[in-house]
């Protein structure tokens, strides 16, 4: 999906092909083997991966998945998407993705701390606060974060905040950088609502994967006055068209792990999800969830991508044909928690913190840019929202690539 979006936007751009994989290929590819002493005395090995996309503007940023199904494939285009999204919103940063293929929910904690731990050590090497710079994805948390700078720490011999984002606050995290990928959505979100003349009083949303981002995303919106009429995680979904209660809900969650048997709501499978009538429809878990064979079928007015890659392709062909559906692209939809991450990355190399409104002002300020820049791109040259966000992304890393003599 990444190569072929890429492909498209290069033909755009007008880069030559012989200098193409220069930008679509990652710099550094990383496997590593995990041996893991279980509870039961057992030793387990696990695959993990870390792939770094470029660095001629900086040091390499993005996330860490723990799930099952995570390869190689997957990591090297979440790597990819990372670039174009620090580039679009300004940041001094090239793309990185990490993984590893692993169940976090059937883990022990001390089974996910020596798993972090060992994934680490592996790491070394290859990370660094001016080299790549890891925080959390789907699956991993600050705490995960909070291991992974202590093993770093230890091994250098000195505390280094700088090492990863997305950490507890009082181990030098950012004020607001758990809420700010959900937050960032919400705010875009809101600036698509004018746009298009919803008022978000009485409008509905219906979320899939209800984590960090599609958690927070609720929230935010509730705040608005928007209804949040669905949700679902892993294991399925539960829809009320009254809109759920999100207080009761949270605690319910907090107390059973999943929104699946929540009271006054009935189930719904994430498939059916998809295709409720609302006025938002957030995707906020996997990749290729709005696929060639649902896209035409989706009730929507606005598609906010709160995750990484949740649209094919193919459902993209078919999106273009229906502008009744207005598109927030994953990389500008969900680059709230990347450029918090920034911010908890200066403030940790300057050891001088910022107060909460300072980060959100900040926050929303290169939101309601990107937003601009991509909104006016794609009323200008007819492009698609997607279209235009990936245009901006990767015209800046190939300028960067350009002027510095192409072989950074
Ligand atoms: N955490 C962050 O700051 C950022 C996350 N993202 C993207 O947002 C998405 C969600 O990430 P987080 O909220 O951090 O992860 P999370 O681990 O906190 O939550 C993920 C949620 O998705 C659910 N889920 C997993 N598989 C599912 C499936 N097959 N169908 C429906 N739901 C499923 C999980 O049960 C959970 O509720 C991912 O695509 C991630 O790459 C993007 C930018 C930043
Ligand atoms: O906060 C970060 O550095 C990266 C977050 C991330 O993985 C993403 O934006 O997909």
């Amino acid at each position: 999906m990444a190569c072929q979006q890429f492909d498209l936007v290069a033909d755009f751009l007008d880069i030559p092909d012989n200098l193409r994989d220069r930008l679509k290929l990652p710099r550094r590819a990383l496997t590593v083997s995990i041996p893991v002493r279980m509870d039961d005395g057992s030793t387990q090995v696990f695959t993990g991966y870390r792939v770094q996309h470029h660095l001629t503007l900086g040091p390499t940023k993005g996330g860490i998945r723990f799930h099952p199904d995570v390869t190689l494939g997957e990591v090297a285009a979440l790597s990819m998407w990372m670039s174009w999204k620090c580039a679009l919103t300004g940041l001094p940063y090239g793309g990185a993705k990490g993984g590893v293929c692993c169940d976090p929910g059937k883990l022990s904690v001390g089974e996910l701390e020596r798993l972090t731990r060992r994934y680490t050590q592996e790491l070394i090497p290859f990370i660094g606060p001016q080299l790549d710079v890891p925080a959390p994805d789907m699956g991993t948390n600050e705490q995960v974060m909070a291991w992974i700078m202590d093993t770093y720490s230890l091994q250098v011999g000195h505390c280094v905040p700088g090492i990863v984002t997305g950490k507890p606050v009082g181990l030098g995290g950012s004020l607001g950088r758990r809420e700010s990928t959900g937050r960032g959505v919400a705010y875009l979100v809101s600036r698509a609502m004018d746009t298009l003349g919803i008022p978000a009083d009485g409008a509905t949303a219906v979320i899939q994967g209800y984590g960090n981002v599609g958690s927070v995303a609720a929230i935010s919106l509730a705040k608005q006055g928007v209804k949040i009429t669905a949700v679902s995680d892993a294991f399925g979904g539960i829809h009320n068209p009254q809109g759920l209660d999100l207080m009761a809900l949270n605690e319910y969650v907090a107390k059973n792990k999943t929104v699946v048997g929540f009271p006054e709501a009935t189930s719904v499978s994430n498939a059916e999800l998809l295709l409720l009538p609302c006025d938002i429809l957030i995707p906020a878990a996997l990749e290729r969830q709005i696929t060639g064979e649902n896209a035409a079928r989706i009730q929507c007015r606005i598609l906010a991508e709160g995750a990484n890659g949740p649209t094919t392709p193919e459902a993209d062909v078919i999106l273009s044909q229906r502008p009744d559906i207005f598109i927030i692209p994953d990389i500008l939809c969900n680059s709230g928690g990347v450029i918090v991450s920034y911010f908890e990355w200066v403030q940790d190399l300057q050891s001088f913190f910022w107060g909460e409104g300072e980060v959100l002002d900040k926050l929303f300020r290169i939101l309601e840019q990107a937003f601009g820049q991509t909104f006016q791109l794609h009323k200008k040259r007819g492009v698609s929202m997607r279209f235009a966000a990936l245009s901006l992304g990767i015209k800046r890393v190939w300028e960067a690539k350009q002027t510095r003599g192409l072989y950074p």
